[in-house]
C-alpha cells in the first residue's frame, strides 16, 4: 500500500483551530475518537487531531442506519466497534477544549446517539506518531442492545446492502469508500480485513449492479 507523506495523513483541518482559547480551556479538554464517518466529517469545532488506533476492538459494518445512509424500508450499514482482544482499529482522535466540549457533545449526541443508536465508551487511543503516549478518548459505539443493530453478515451481503442504500447524508457506498480512502492514507501498518473484503465485494458486484457512469453518480 502506497505510503502517503505524513502531511496527507492528517484529517480535515479544524474549522476553528485558530480560535483563541482562554487559559482555563486546558481544564476542560476531551479527546473524541472517530472510526467511521467521523474520520472524514467530524462537523464539530476542535483544537487538535491525531491519526492513530485503539487496541482491543475491531471495526464492523454491523450497525443499521435508517437516517444518514439508509431508510426505514432499506436500512444502510455503518460501523461500530466490536470488543476483540486481538483487534486494532485505526481512526482519528479530535481534541475539544473549553466551549468546544459542550458544543461537540451536544452535536454528537444528536448525530450519533439520537439518530444513530450509539452509546459512549471510554477507550485508550494510541497516536500514530507517539504510540508510547496514549490518550483517554470518548468513542461512540453501537452495542447489540440498540434497536438499529444488525449484527454479523457475510461481507458479500453487507456489500449488496451498501450498494442499494442511501439516506439524508448520502449514499452508503460513499460512506464505505471514504472510510477505505482514509485507511489507505494511514499506510501499510493499518489493515482492516473486514473493510477490505467489503470493498472487494463491491468492486466485483458494481459492474453488474449498474453501469460505470451510474456508479459514479452514486457517490
Ligand atoms: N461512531 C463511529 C461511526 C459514526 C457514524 O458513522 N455514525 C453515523 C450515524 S448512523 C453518521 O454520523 N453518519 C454520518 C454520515 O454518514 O455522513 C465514528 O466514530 O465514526
Amino acid at each position: 500500500m502506497k505510503q502517503e507523506p505524513a502531511a496527507q495523513n492528517s484529517p480535515p483541518a479544524s474549522p476553528t483551530s485558530s480560535q483563541p482559547l482562554s487559559e482555563d480551556d486546558d481544564a476542560q479538554a476531551l479527546w473524541i475518537f472517530g472510526y467511521g464517518s467521523l474520520v472524514w466529517r467530524p462537523d464539530f469545532a476542535y483544537s487538535d487531531s491525531r491519526v492513530g488506533f485503539v487496541r482491543g476492538y475491531s471495526r464492523r459494518f454491523w450497525q443499521g442506519d435508517t437516517f444518514h445512509r439508509g431508510s426505514d424500508k432499506m436500512p444502510g450499514r455503518v460501523v461500530t466497534l466490536l470488543e476483540d482482544r486481538e483487534g486494532c482499529t485505526w481512526g482519528v482522535a479530535y481534541q475539544v477544549q473549553g466551549e468546544q466540549v459542550n458544543e461537540a457533545l451536544k452535536y454528537l449526541n444528536v448525530r450519533e446517539a439520537v439518530l444513530g443508536g450509539y452509546d459512549t465508551k471510554e477507550v485508550t487511543f494510541y497516536p500514530q506518531d507517539t504510540p508510547d503516549q496514549p490518550l483517554k478518548a470518548l468513542a461512540y459505539v453501537a452495542t447489540p442492545q440498540n434497536p438499529g443493530y444488525l449484527g454479523p453478515a457475510p461481507e458479500e451481503a453487507i456489500a449488496t446492502q451498501i450498494l442499494a442504500c442511501r439516506g439524508f447524508s448520502g449514499h452508503n457506498l460513499e460512506y464505505l469508500l471514504r472510510l477505505a480512502d482514509f485507511m489507505q492514507l494511514c499506510g501499510p501498518q493499518a489493515q482492516d480485513e473486514h473493510l477490505a473484503a467489503i470493498v472487494d465485494a463491491v468492486g466485483t458486484m458494481l459492474p453488474c449492479f449498474c453501469p460505470t457512469e451510474q456508479a459514479l453518480a452514486l457517490v
